[in-house]
């Protein structure tokens, strides 16, 4: 006899992974999962209500969620049957760039409330009926941010670093309890991310920050991290595939970084334990050699780097 379907309960559906994954695990072609997609605001279902077709109502329900609301929160799982939830997804988060000395303390606490305490607030609600059922399994959207820092990213990079120090600390524990933890390492993913960040770069002045810094994030930074989106960026789809890849595993691996393309820049650090070789290396490609860092990111885009690796 198959077994229940497992209850999926995804923060941030409204667009990008999220929503990808929402619908990917509802059209199960084994109905494995009864997904409860959320969001903050529901006024913008109606693109995940679209995409989700015929498993509207059937493997899919839509509800309400803010991760950086207690009420929100409790309300959200007092509409789940038993309020069990067998897979957590941690998806919801945002991004903030831009020279430190101009971005305000309020706009860095929200990337913290969001993308940490947003999860960390998940967590404790779900915990206690995963440890009393001894089973269950969180999933942690968290980025390649998390493993290594980038140039004028440093805020969003510290919230997943914290995620990663959190949820990897908690691992040992939670397997006593038979409850996994994934932590999915993204690259730079073509969602609505990207346009919300250069949108909110379009029009900030940056107070403070000195006209050199300025000019090395305008002139430097941003040209390369546009080129790097446009040759190494993935789709959602394909992330959220290698989402439900980890879901589906007996044993799902703490870490998994889902971009073939990015791994030659993780590796900088990987191989050299340091730091230096990344560190040295960012600097050189983005300060003194923007041209190579062009032509190797066009490099990257194409098959001459791909290692037969994760995704398949
Ligand atoms: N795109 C990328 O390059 C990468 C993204 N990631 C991570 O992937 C995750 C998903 O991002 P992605 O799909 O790319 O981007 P999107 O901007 O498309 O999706 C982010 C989602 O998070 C939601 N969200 C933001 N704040 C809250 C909140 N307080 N409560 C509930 N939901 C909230 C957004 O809702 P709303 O529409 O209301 O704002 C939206 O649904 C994030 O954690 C991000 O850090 C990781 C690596 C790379
Ligand atoms: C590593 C690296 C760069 C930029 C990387 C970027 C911009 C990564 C973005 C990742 C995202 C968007 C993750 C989201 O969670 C530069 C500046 C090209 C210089 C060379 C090294």
């Amino acid at each position: 006899m198959a077994d229940a379907p497992r209850t999926v309960l995804i923060s941030g559906c409204s667009s990008g992974i999220g929503l990808e994954l929402a619908v990917q695990l509802a059209h199960d072609p084994r109905q494995r999962y009864q997904v409860v997609a959320t969001m903050r605001d529901l006024g913008k279902k109606g693109t995940l209500e679209a995409a989700a077709g015929k498993a509207l109502g059937q493997t899919l329900t839509v509800a309400q969620l803010d991760v950086c609301s207690d009420e929100s929160v409790a309300q959200c799982l007092s509409c789940i049957q038993g309020g069990e939830v067998d897979v957590l997804v941690n998806n919801a988060g945002v991004g903030l760039v831009g020279p430190l000395e101009g971005l305000s303390l309020a706009a860095m606490q929200n990337v913290f409330d969001t993308n940490f305490f947003g999860a960390v607030r998940l967590v404790k609600a779900v915990l206690p009926g995963m440890k009393r059922r001894r089973q269950g399994h969180i999933v942690v959207v968290s980025s390649v941010m998390g493993l290594q820092g980038v140039v004028f990213n440093e805020v969003y990079a510290a919230s997943k670093f914290a995620m990663e120090g959190f949820f990897e600390s908690l691992a040992v524990q939670l397997l006593q309890f038979n409850i996994f933890i994934s932590l999915v390492e993204p690259g730079p993913v073509v969602t609505e991310f990207e346009g919300k960040l250069l949108e909110q770069v379009s029009t900030a002045e940056f107070p403070g920050t000195d006209p050199d810094t300025l000019s090395y994030f305008r002139d430097l930074y941003l040209p390369a991290s546009r080129e790097l989106f446009h040759n190494v960026g993935q789709s959602p789809q394909d992330v959220a595939k290698v989402i439900v890849k980890v879901i589906g595993s007996a044993r799902p691996p703490l870490r998994r970084q889902t971009n073939t393309r990015y791994t030659p820049l993780t590796a900088l650090k990987a191989v050299d334990p340091s730091g230096s070789l990344y560190v040295r290396t960012s600097h050189r490609l983005l300060f003194r050699w923007p041209r190579l860092l062009k032509l190797g990111l066009r490099c990257l885009a194409c098959s001459c780097f791909r290692t037969p690796v994760w995704p398949r």
